[in-house]
């Protein structure tokens, strides 16, 4: 079993580092939706050197940009009160002009996750001008640089693969990454781009996980099996393409089509969410791994509890402690 820990400022330096990896931690995933290889590379060295001297071989996850849509940068973070107007696009919120272009009047607008939701102006033209358009704030709260964002019930044509992606896959082998993780896999071609792009970058070897971010993804499970070498069923995301009482059913599909083909595949997103702030978790999160582990998963992963929250060892903890509990009581069964 493997349990990987995001790398983010809550745990970037070698004294925590190495807290984790006491506690069972396996592996990292470094999300280069927030910076590069050359720029995160100080983070690279530190998990290496915490390893070095506790003596434990540690996987290195990159998470691609990928054709997934993510708000631009800007410093200041915006606090969006429900009902007020915000504009997207030129002069405003950092939108990526092919995510505008699909924005119809009416559509639901979902930021880090579906946290803020916003509603398209009524009269939006799809091409909207080109660049700009308003929308209410149906649910509000904090806007932050970076966030995922996504259009409701629409998938927006985007490149298998980012120009910064190609320069990551290309440095990948120095950095001493041991695994891919490809966002929004749509198709199998999307895997074969990338598997093409390692290969010519001499990084054959690196292992690919697919992860399944949207209702495409869902349904094309079957084509993509044959083509990765694990599935991520990365929550987050994908929690944002369907009514969340939906979310556990496709989860469940899509460990059981893994299971059948005996596919690894990981579980990840919110596992311990609530250990952003504080040092225990609830017990339904806690149910949530050891279920996980139930279902057959072959690793586990924490994103913001480990990158931004406040307790990044003491989540690691419970992560490894419940998915270890949970394959002794499999064992045993
Ligand atoms: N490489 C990084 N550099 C700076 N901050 C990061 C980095 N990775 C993660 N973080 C912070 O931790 C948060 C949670 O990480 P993650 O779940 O990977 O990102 P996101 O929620 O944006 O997909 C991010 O939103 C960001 O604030
Ligand atoms: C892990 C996920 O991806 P990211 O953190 O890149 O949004 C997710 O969506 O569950």
């Amino acid at each position: 079993m493997e349990y990987y820990g995001t790398l983010g400022p809550a745990c970037g330096s070698v004294q925590t580092l190495k807290e984790m990896l006491a506690a069972g931690m396996t592996g990292v995933r470094l999300n280069l939706s927030h910076g590069d290889l050359e720029e995160n590379g100080h983070w690279i060295r530190m998990v290496q050197e915490a390893g070095r001297e506790l003596h434990s071989q540690v996987q290195i996850l990159m998470d691609l940009r990928g054709p997934e849509l993510r708000l631009g940068r800007f410093k200041e973070e915006i606090q969006a009160e429900e009902g007020s107007w915000l504009v997207l696009g030129d002069g405003g919120l950092p939108v990526p002009e092919e995510a505008l272009a699909y924005v119809c009047p009416g559509d639901r607008i979902l930021i880090d996750d579906g946290k803020v939701e916003l509603e398209a102006e009524a009269g939006a033209a799809p091409s909207a001008s080109g660049c700009r358009i308003m929308a209410r704030v149906v649910r509000g709260g904090l806007i932050k640089s970076g966030k995922s964002l996504a259009i409701e019930g629409k998938a927006v044509p985007m490149p298998t693969l980012t120009e910064s992606d190609r320069k990551n896959i290309r440095e990948a082998v120095s950095y001493g990454i041991t695994g891919v993780m490809l966002p929004f896999v749509r198709n199998k071609e999307d895997l074969l781009v990338l598997r093409e792009a390692l290969k010519e970058a001499g990084a054959g070897e690196i292992q690919v996980f697919a992860k399944i971010e949207n209702m495409q993804g869902v349904e094309a499970i079957k084509e993509l099996l044959p083509y990765c070498d694990h599935v991520v069923i990365a929550r987050g995301d994908l929690g944002n393409a369907m009514p969340l009482w939906k979310l556990p059913g496709v989860q469940k599909r899509l460990a059981r089509e893994c299971r059948e083909a005996g596919k690894p595949f990981m579980v990840v997103t919110q596992m311990l969410d609530s250990m952003h702030e504080r040092a225990v978790p609830t017990r339904a999160e806690v149910l949530d791994i050891y279920n996980a582990v139930l279902d057959g998963a072959s690793s586990l992963m924490l994103t913001g509890e480990t990158a931004a929250g406040s307790y990044p060892a003491q989540a690691v903890e419970y992560l490894v402690n419940t998915g270890e509990e949970a394959l002794r009581d499999m064992e045993e069964a």
